[in-house]
């Protein structure tokens, strides 16, 4: 069953109709998200199968063989023409073949594995498989959390277990309610090593499934430490710090030097967010040339300067420019800060997409910079109705539709994942996102306070669309605020002076994060980071 090339004959389903079929993938030799994105490609390259979603990636602590390093894990979801004995022949052909693993002993380390979960035939019924080499579904999924987790991204959580009937988030949560250290999983978002190290850099956040006594659901909940985002305008207007001296060189690796002092010694890395372009309401937007010019001088400086502790930097950059944010990245900037969504550069997502260990911030905006203040309307009193087909979740339970305390954040959601589908149908990886709900970005006061509040929700949003047959959630997925000397603090205290919202804005990254939030982006970092560890050990015991 060999073909001329030596390489294994497949066989394609009858009359080559499309079939589904769930993946997972782990690694924990080398660089092991290399390995995983190698894999990416050479499935895509395969006239046989398309790649429809692709799961975050968790890294979790080895199971059954425990002297091993920690593996990276995903799930992916795929249609092929494939049968699945030859599906099978394929991903034996890329960890072996292509990928060159080896195989010491069984459960031992691995540079790629691929293992076929579940299979559906083209109607959708699942097929089982009991073969010597191949049993589908996966004998062993149901104890596996790094295999459970990352497939409860990518299927409704109704979808039920072929064998046991049982739905696969119940699987997953029996898992989660024995609270075994190995079914921790850290979700990672992927950085590029600093040139001349081989040390993989991580944005990284233990995510668990904690039981609400007060709700009597469960959520999932950050337990891991918050991460700081330090401001760097380097705008002569930028609302709150439009200094002359933002462009002084010097005064300015001062400053990030002082960053670093203020926060690596409570957490391991920072976040400097490079902005040569303000944002606030009916601001003049520099030329593309004039932001280049503020911004990428300061990017190769840090990243030449040799003090900076480089690992532990991470460095962004504040546009919607795609030909910034590509500059940006050859800089050295480790995630594109965007405010637009995407919206308002279409070339933005394809340039993401060519990196992806590169990190990219999905934000919810209504209008532009000069009419997003006419867009703050939210008809919170509509009856949520969803189209019959989009069963709206939370809480991975169908939720009471009906109920109007959900309103804000079904809407912001749903126009989130609207630009969530578009950055993933330019290959954009979900584990390259972070999402950002927004604050002061066509939101009056009211919203801005919902949305902190209602974090959570958003962190939980799911909605199955049949118009598209789409199932989007933002499980696992980070988020950022962005508070810091914001107008709506400024009218809750009556203070009309950004520099003076310092105090305030300390409480509130205090409270966005026992709502929920993992980054949170400030201007007084020496202040600010002391409310965030505050929160981090009143919130999630740190
Ligand atoms: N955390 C973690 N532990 C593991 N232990 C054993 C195997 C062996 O799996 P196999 O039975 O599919 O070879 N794979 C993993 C893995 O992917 N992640
Ligand atoms: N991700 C993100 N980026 C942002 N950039 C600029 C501003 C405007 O504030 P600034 O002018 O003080 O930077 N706010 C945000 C925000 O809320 N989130």
């Amino acid at each position: 069953n060999i073909n001329d090339a030596g390489q294994p004959r497949i066989t394609t389903c009858i009359n080559e109709k499309w079939a589904k079929a769930y993946l997972a993938f782990g690694s924990n030799v080398g660089d092991r998200m290399d390995y995983i994105l190698q894999a990416l490609s050479l499935l895509k390259s395969e006239s046989h199968v398309r790649v429809i979603n692709i799961s975050s990636v968790f890294e979790s602590e080895p199971m059954y063989f425990k002297d091993q390093n920690p593996f990276l894990n995903g799930c992916i979801e795929i249609s092929t023409t494939l049968i699945p004995t030859d599906l099978l022949k394929l991903c034996k052909r890329i960890e072996y073949l292509d990928l060159k693993r080896t195989k010491d002993f069984d459960n031992g380390p691995r540079s790629i594995d691929l293992d076929i979960i579940l299979y559906f035939d083209a109607n959708g019924n699942s097929i089982q498989v009991n073969e010597s080499d191949l049993i589908v579904p996966h004998p062993r999924m149901l104890e596996r959390t790094f295999v459970l987790e990352p497939l409860c991204e990518l299927i409704p959580p109704l979808v039920t277990h072929p064998l046991s009937a049982e739905p696969i988030v119940d699987h997953l949560q029996q898992l989660y309610d024995e609270q075994r250290p190995e079914d921790i999983l850290w979700k990672v978002i992927p950085l590029r090593n600093i040139p001349g190290s081989n040390k993989e850099r991580f944005l990284k956040y233990k995510t668990v499934t904690q039981y609400d006594d007060l709700t009597g659901t469960s959520q999932r909940v950050t337990v891991s430490p918050t991460t700081m985002m330090a401001i760097m305008n380097t705008t002569p207007d930028s609302f709150s710090d439009g200094s002359t001296d933002n462009t002084d060189v010097d005064i300015l690796l001062k400053r990030v030097e002082t960053i670093c002092n203020d926060v690596l010694n409570h957490y391991e890395n920072v976040i400097i967010d490079i902005g040569g372009c303000s944002t606030r309401p009916n601001s003049v937007q520099p030329t593309t040339e004039e932001e280049l010019i503020r911004t990428i001088f300061l990017i190769k400086a840090i990243r030449s300067h040799p003090t900076i502790p480089q690992e532990k930097v991470i460095l962004s950059i504040d546009t919607y420019r795609g030909k910034v944010a590509q500059q940006a990245i050859e800089a050295g900037v480790d995630i594109i800060n965007d405010i637009s969504g995407g919206n308002f550069d279409d070339t933005l997502f394809e340039i993401v997409a060519q990196y992806p260990k590169v990190a990219y911030v999905l934000s919810h905006i209504r209008g532009d910079i000069t009419t997003m203040t006419k867009c703050a309307s939210y008809d919170l009193n509509s009856e949520y109705n969803p189209p019959e087909s989009c069963i709206d979740y939370l809480n991975t339970k169908p939720c009471d539709t009906g109920s109007k305390k959900y309103n804000l954040s079904r809407i912001i959601g749903g126009e989130l994942s609207v630009r969530y589908k578009k950055a993933i149908d330019a290959s954009v990886l979900r584990s390259q996102l972070i999402l950002d709900p927004g604050i002061g970005f066509a939101k009056n006061l009211k919203e801005n306070l919902s949305v902190i509040k209602q974090l959570p929700l958003l962190k939980n949003y799911s909605l199955y669309d049949d118009s598209d047959q789409r199932y989007v959630n933002f499980r696992n997925i980070p988020v950022l605020l962005g508070p810091s000397r914001k107008k709506f603090i400024g009218t809750v205290t009556k203070e009309d002076i950004p520099e003076n919202r310092d105090f305030a804005t300390g409480s509130v990254v205090a409270s966005s994060i026992g709502f929920g939030a993992d980054i949170v982006r400030v201007h007084n970092v020496r202040d600010c980071v002391k409310s965030a560890v505050l929160a981090d050990a009143l919130y999630k015991s740190i």
